[in-house]
């Protein structure tokens, strides 16, 4: 049976260390309570770090012994490692710069090496647990090198990678002197899921720019692996809040609550110590609120849970102080002998505790600076059950692209924070229910379950459809296959693409010219009686009849408009009849696009207009293409005209007009025991369906994704693989 291998930084139970030696408590933080409701199913494992330094190996074994009973793996991270990748790397590096605090950055080297090295550690361990028939799943931002690591060593395995924090602009990722590395890493996945639209659109905008993929409808084209991006918001176990909430002890535990704020409304905050939570501007609001409305002195209690966090790192302490002294501040200023404006505890809660919080408060503060999720807000209204109250929510949390019936708030405006909360606490009961009601359906209809089914059912989704399009390699077993039946066939067909196939892509299509190397291996082949040599491209009959005229070669140009068989008495013809008097109409259009889009140009072939934009910006052509398609598209329907889009060109032409169809013709007029078509690009493709199935059909590229059977890596291969057949 397969199973699934979950793998993150920390497990969902932490062991500590006491007096009494280790025990286990649950950790903290959204992923561990979000996924903790659902790995135990089916066999499933959980590989991750318990949380402190263990490096006895009686521990070890011991911890190892008492998590394996409850379905964990533990990977130990050394005193130098948790300080280098775990507070380094991780948290001064990575975590301030996806929250968009690069100013809290910093770069060191030995960090990053730290980083390598426990990815590579985790790997080990994944791989030792692993069946090929598992598949894994990796999450967060401390193991972003994992998934190109795994594939590594698992090509054909199924991996799942999702971000809890946001991804930001690439102009923030593209700062850190890892960038590319950290990207491609994340690439070894088959899924990559973030938490919402903006963070995948920033993730593919980033690999685009970065690394040069290019991408459609979320699918990346990443070597010889399509990946898929998706958006995934992460949920909460809806039913286990709820319930929680009706239980006993929560009940108690609000009434404890209840018996210490009196009668005063309770304002509620609960987060990390985390600069990313806006924790210090909260406090400055609520101060603003307080001397804005002095009606609520004394009638209202902020009530602020802040749970200890990464407290070795720098800024975490700092962070510590400032709110300490904050807190300290505004309650002595504001405080009265029966009234204390802020009730601040600096530990973590157990969960009944939690949920008496959540039903006693009337307003809920979520004012993060920046979160990837945060599952705060959707506890608190999980557990409201029919009570009212009032959510206030940061706009840049990922909740926030959910919830919108929210009080939406800018955290760095605090004069806003500060009126959201008055207005929070006069809202009428009718108003709070009907808000929170909407926001109850929604929480629990896109559970942590529902979360889990739709990533794993587009996992399996991605991986049926590498397989679809997956091309074999070429190798040296087939290559030998090929050429013996090459050698046994009396009559023989090649059809060879030009650009991108013979030879290697220029800046400039004129600069292309073959070289000698490629003549001589082109006149070598087409030499041979049993062999046709067709030269099959885009290119306009003129340049590639000066460049190629001389040799015995057939020609089939401008994506199949002109056709030429071999020999000096031979004429050019038209696959059929057509026109290019619309071309008066069309050059407009893309002049203007040229004029709009710098480093693109136009093409004019006979029968044809090609926009290139290989020299444009990556991202601006491909928004320019999709443009100019669909402009062309809405111009073309009801006439005879087609709209092809390649390899950074968009072309348009008469339509019924194609490489497929070209060769289809050649195939009829000139039967052959052995076929061989090679092409790299998008217009290749209709060649290759046109093939029957024993033809030799070679995709060139990257990418393995074709209607090819087999692929290869570039043009020196096409040569290297033509010279085998001489
Ligand atoms: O392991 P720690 O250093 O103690 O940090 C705790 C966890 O914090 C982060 O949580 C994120 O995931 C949540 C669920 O998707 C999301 O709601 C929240 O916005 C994120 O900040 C972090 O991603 C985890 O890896 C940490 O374990
Ligand atoms: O004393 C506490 C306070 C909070 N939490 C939990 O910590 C998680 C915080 O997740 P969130 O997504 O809000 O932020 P993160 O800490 O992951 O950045 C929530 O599930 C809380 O219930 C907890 O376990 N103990
Ligand atoms: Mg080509």
């Amino acid at each position: 049976m397969s199973r699934t291998i979950i793998v993150s930084n920390r497990l969902p139970t932490k062991a500590q260390r006491t007096e009494e030696g280790l025990h286990f408590t649950p950790s903290e933080g959204g992923l561990a309570t979000g996924l903790g409701s659902i790995y135990r199913a089916d066999g499933n494992v959980w590989v991750g770090w318990p949380g402190v330094e263990i490096e006895d190996p009686e521990e070890q074994r011991y911890v190892t012994e008492e998590l394996r009973n409850d379905s964990m793996a533990p990977v130990f991270l050394t005193q130098d490692e948790i300080r280098d990748f775990y507070e380094g790397f991780s948290n001064e590096t990575l975590w301030p710069t996806f929250h968009y605090f690069s100013q809290y950055a910093v770069y060191e080297q030995s960090y990053w090496e730290s980083y390598v090295g426990v990815n590579e550690k985790f790997c080990q361990a994944v791989l030792e647990l692993a069946g090929p028939e598992d598949t894994i799943w990796v999450h967060d931002y401390q193991l972003l090198l994992l998934p190109q690591m795994l594939r590594a060593a698992r090509p054909d395995c199924s991996i799942g990678f999702f971000l809890h924090i946001p991804f930001p602009s690439h102009e923030l990722v593209r700062v850190l002197p890892w960038s590319k590395q950290l990207l491609e890493g994340m690439l070894g996945a088959d899924l990559i899921g973030f938490h919402t639209y903006g963070y995948m659109r920033h993730f593919l905008s980033a690999v685009a720019q970065s690394l040069g993929y290019p991408s459609q409808n979320g699918i990346i084209e990443a070597g010889q692996r399509s990946v898929l991006v998706d958006a995934f918001p992460m949920g909460i176990d809806y039913d286990k809040y709820a319930q929680v909430a009706e239980s006993q002890e929560a009940k108690d535990s609000e009434q404890l609550y209840r018996e210490a704020t009196g009668d005063a409304r309770v304002i509620l905050s609960i987060d990390r110590l985390d600069y990313t939570k806006g924790i210090a501007e909260r406090l400055r609001a609520y101060e603003q609120m307080l001397q804005l409305y002095p009606e609520w002195r004394e009638r209202v209690t902020l009530l602020m849970l802040v749970v200890p966090s990464r407290d070795q790192v720098e800024k975490y302490k700092e962070l510590k102080v400032e709110v300490d002294e904050l807190v300290g501040r505004i309650n002595s200023q504001y405080r009265t002998i029966s009234w204390t404006p802020i009730q601040y505890f600096y530990r973590s809660f157990p969960l009944e505790h939690l949920s008496g919080l959540y039903r006693l408060a009337e307003v809920a503060l979520v004012t993060p600076m920046r979160d990837g999720m945060n599952l705060v807000a959707k506890e608190f209204v999980a557990s409201k059950g029919e009570l009212p109250g009032v959510l206030i929510l940061s706009e840049r949390a990922g909740a926030a692209r959910e919830l919108s019936d929210a009080i939406i708030i800018n955290p760095t405006d605090t004069r806003q924070l500060a009126e959201a909360m008055h207005e929070a606490l006069v809202m009428p009961e009718d108003e709070q229910r009907l808000r929170m009601s909407n926001m109850q359906a929604l929480v629990s209809q896109y559970n942590v379950y529902q979360w889990v089914k739709l990533f794993m059912d587009r996992l399996a989704y991605i991986k049926i459809k590498q397989q679809t399009l997956a091309t074999e390699m070429l190798g040296p077993d087939e290559l030998q296959q090929m050429r013996t039946d090459f050698e046994k066939a009396p009559r023989r067909l090649l059809f060879l693409d030009y650009d991108g196939t013979l030879a290697p892509f220029t800046k400039n299509p004129q600069h292309a010219r073959p070289d000698d190397e490629l003549r001589h291996l082109l006149r070598a082949l087409s030499a041979e009686p049993r062999n046709r040599v067709v030269i099959i491209s885009g290119r306009d009959r003129n340049t590639l009849f000066s460049w190629l005229g001389d040799l015995p070669l057939d020609f089939i140009t401008e994506h199949g408009v002109w056709l030429r068989a071999s020999g000096e008495d031979q004429d050019w013809a038209m696959l059929q009849p057509m026109t290019n008097t619309w071309k008066q109409e069309i050059r407009p259009i893309m002049e203007l696009l040229v004029s709009r889009t710098a480093g693109s140009f136009i093409e004019e072939k006979e029968y044809s207009l090609v926009w290139h934009y290989r020299r444009a910006d990556v991202e601006l052509g491909a928004v320019r293409a999709r443009e100019l398609t669909s402009h062309l598209n809405f111009l073309a329907s009801n006439t005879d005209l087609q709209v092809l889009e390649g390899n950074k060109v968009v072309e348009i032409k008469n339509a019924g007009v194609n490489k497929g169809a070209a060769a289809a013709r050649w195939l009829a007029t000139y039967p052959a025991d052995f076929i061989l078509a090679i092409g790299d690009d998008r217009t290749d493709e209709d060649t290759f369906q046109a093939m029957p199935e024993d033809a030799y059909t070679v995709k060139v590229g990257e990418t393995g994704r074709s209607f090819a059977r087999f692929h290869i890596k570039g043009p020196q291969d096409v040569r290297r693989t033509l010279r085998t057949l001489l």
